[in-house]
């Protein structure tokens, strides 16, 4: 991560990046862009109106003496536009930065298609969903895709930026390899999963370039309420020129533009796109692909966490570490089983077992598997083994599916098995009971353990007022040591994916926003079914797919900070708001009276900041609308700073920053700006 935050601040800077905002500024001057953002778009229209002005001030009637002033408005009005361009532009930059480097990523290579039982070279464009590959040391992985054969260590650096290469193995839920990444040694065969163009890196592109960008459900809400202020400014100005003539008062049409536009939410109207680029582009850079904004916002509103165990709490490298026999049953007899229930069960846990074997020095009859069936694991099951050619059946699984599966034909459990079974589940580790038929065997036990810092994690989620429960298949005693170590707040044992689906719905009907990381494919209907699902980049294709974020440092724990970030993004464009709205009513005390002063002096009362002149009060007023803008940049690109506090606390802290300093501000950068704009008007 260290590398990348270096990479991205040096690439906040860069002058490549500041120079091309600049350029883009000019270009998004375009009214066709403009139109879709309505408060700047009236700002263009009044600019378009007073360069008319000036280019034939004898079609408008308009007073000699009146030009120098009317360019000067032009001018500022001008900067307005180009200052709420840049600020978009800029936070696009980043984004179109990652891009490019991403497409020189995005190479044609050779790919070892497996076809008909031979190989065949054919270039990597030519694959389609459903292609065998197979990939050796050293060579490019040509498309996404899913291991079903063999293990490799593989370099993913030109997708996550890390260098340490990751093991990528068939079965488990580190099964899913990315087009463009380095098979670093071993060979694996490969089930390619995406057709041209639909690829990892090819979504990755069009989304840290903003290529798919949609408003968010909140933007469209604010923009509406940005665009209805917009209107009823829109329509006291205009009125406002009949009611001056009455008093006998000549209002130029510039300076009921300049007050117009002091007046519309600019500041905001200007920041609001950078503000959810920026917050989009925070969520990348910590190397954590959101495919849409909403998902960000959502992550911002989250009030309750599914956690599974395995992998996310937990290092999830469920290992089996002994054989626990039961019944009169001895170790080898027990050994034997578990491995002949393990010959093709492809799951770390699987081969676990046979490397526990190997370790121990035991072997087993492997000529009994053989012609057997065998029987995949399944999350709903929760049990894994072969069907003998001899008939008999051998299972091994969670204890209480093997229970059942034993009583159900016949057999009786022997008292030992729960005694054994839950010293393991006690000490954190998870028993798998082996059982042939009607008769049980004993117990494997399988050994994980806690990743460092969860506590600290939870503590923080508790204190934004976020729910935590941890959702995992285990049993309930190994479960509940789990919970207990790392200080979640609830826990489901005994969990199927469906139960996974239902504690989330009950959440969402009591109005919750849920958020869940997984990276199993028994995890994905319930990454769909999260208001924010997070994905590992290790994990299975139908995790990722299903997800709206894909962590590609594969750390289930970073949904913490990604909560954190959407937060971010909603706390700046809430306390952005306020302060526009804020500054506004400055805005009031410098033009009105500047308008209606030469008329009726009483309204020098309201001339509270002692302006030079009328006129230099309106030019004062509107310099300071168009250089809050890039003042408030850093801000909007960086996010208000956020602790963890509970809303209602957080609210009221900004409303004091944000809306008192909103009122206050202009006050003085007006008065400022109007010292030395009166030295020359
Ligand atoms: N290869 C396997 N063969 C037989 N049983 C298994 C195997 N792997 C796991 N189990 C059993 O099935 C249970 C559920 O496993 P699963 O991987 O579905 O858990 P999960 O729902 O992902 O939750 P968590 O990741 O927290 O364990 C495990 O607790 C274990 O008892
Ligand atoms: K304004
Ligand atoms: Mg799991």
């Amino acid at each position: 991560m260290n590398t990348n935050e270096n990479r991205s601040r040096q690439s906040l800077l860069s002058s490549a990046i500041i120079g091309n905002a600049v350029k883009d500024s000019f270009i998004k001057l375009n009214p066709v862009t403009m139109m879709k953002n309505p408060v700047m778009f009236v700002v263009e229209v009044g600019t378009l109106v007073v360069l008319l002005m000036i280019m034939a001030p004898g079609y408008f009637g308009v007073d000699e003496g009146n030009i120098g002033f009317n360019i000067t408005v032009f001018l500022i009005l001008l900067f307005t536009l180009l200052f709420a361009n840049f600020a978009e532009a800029l936070a696009e930059g980043r984004g179109k930065a990652q891009a490019d480097s991403l497409k020189k990523t995005k190479q044609e290579v050779m790919a070892n298609k497996l076809a008909g039982g031979a190989v065949r070279r054919v270039p990597s464009t030519e694959l389609r969903k459903g292609d065998i590959v197979v990939i050796s040391q050293g060579e490019l992985v040509p498309g996404d895709g899913e291991v079903i054969e063999g293990l490799a260590s593989i370099d993913e650096s030109a997708i996550t930026g890390e260098s340490a290469p990751v093991i990528k193995e068939a079965g488990g839920d580190f099964s899913s390899v990315t087009g463009g990444t380095r098979v670093v040694s071993d060979e694996i065969k490969v089930r390619i999963t995406s057709d041209p163009g639909e690829s990892f890196i090819d979504r990755m592109i069009s989304l840290v370039e903003g290529a798919q960008r949609q408003k968010t459900p909140n933007e469209i809400a604010l923009n509406t309420l940005l665009t209805s202020l917009t209107i009823i400014f829109l329509i006291v100005v205009v009125t406002l020129a009949p009611i001056a003539k009455y008093l006998n008062i000549e209002l130029d049409v510039p300076v009921l533009i300049a007050l117009l536009v002091c007046l519309i939410p600019t500041t905001i109207g200007g920041l609001l796109s950078a503000i959810g680029i920026a917050g989009m582009d925070r969520v990348t850079q910590f190397n954590v692909l959101a495919m849409s904004g909403k998902a960000v916002e959502a992550a911002g509103d989250i009030n309750t966490m599914i956690l599974d165990k395995t992998g996310t709490i937990t290092y999830g490298n469920r290992m089996a570490s002994s054989f626990i026999p039961v019944g009169g049953a001895t170790v080898a007899d027990l050994a034997d089983w578990a491995a002949i229930s393990s010959m093709k069960d492809e799951t770390p846990e699987g081969r676990s077992v046979l490397e526990l074997m190997k370790k121990q020095g035991l072997t087993y009859n492997e000529g009994l598997g053989n012609g057997g069936e065998f029987i995949g694991f399944t999350a709903e099951t929760r049990m894994s083994g072969v069907d003998l050619p001899d008939g008999r059946k051998v299972r091994k699984g969670a204890v209480d599916a093997v229970k059942r599966w034993v009583s159900g034909q016949g057999g009786s459990i022997p008292g030992e098995l729960d005694i054994q079974g839950n010293k393991v589940a006690t000490e954190g580790g998870t028993p798998l009971a082996v059982a042939v038929d009607n008769q049980i065997f004993g117990v494997i036990y399988l050994k994980d353990t806690v990743k460092p810092g969860m506590r600290e994690r939870f503590d923080q989620m508790r204190a934004m007022g976020i729910k935590t429960i941890m959702c995992t298949g285990d049993n309930p005693l190994t479960a509940a040591t789990i919970a207990r170590e790392a200080g979640v707040d609830d826990f489901i044992a005994e969990s199927t994916p469906e139960d996974k689906i239902a504690v989330i719905r009950r959440e969402q009907a009591e109005g919750k926003l849920v958020a869940m990381t997984g990276d199993g494919t028994n995890d994905a209907p319930a990454l769909a079914q999260a208001d924010v699902g997070l994905a590992m980049n290790t994990g299975t294709v139908a995790a990722k797919e299903a997800a709206n974020m894909v962590d590609l440092d594969s750390d289930p724990s970073k949904i913490i900070e990604v909560v954190a970030i959407g937060k971010q993004l909603l706390i700046t464009r809430g306390a952005l708001t306020t302060f526009s709205i804020a500054n506004d009513i400055a805005k009031y005390f410098a033009i009105i009276p500047a308008m209606f002063m030469v008329a009726i002096p009483e309204m020098d009362v309201l001339n509270v900041m002692q302006l030079g002149s009328p006129l230099s009060a309106i030019l004062s007023a509107l310099i300071f609308n168009a250089v809050i803008i890039p003042l408030l940049i850093p801000l909007a690109m960086k996010g208000v700073a956020y602790k963890p506090m509970s809303a209602v606390q957080l609210l009221s802290r900004n409303i004091f920053i944000y809306g008192l300093g909103g009122v206050v501000a202009p006050f003085i950068g007006i008065k400022l700006i109007d010292l030395v704009v009166h030295l020359w008007i």
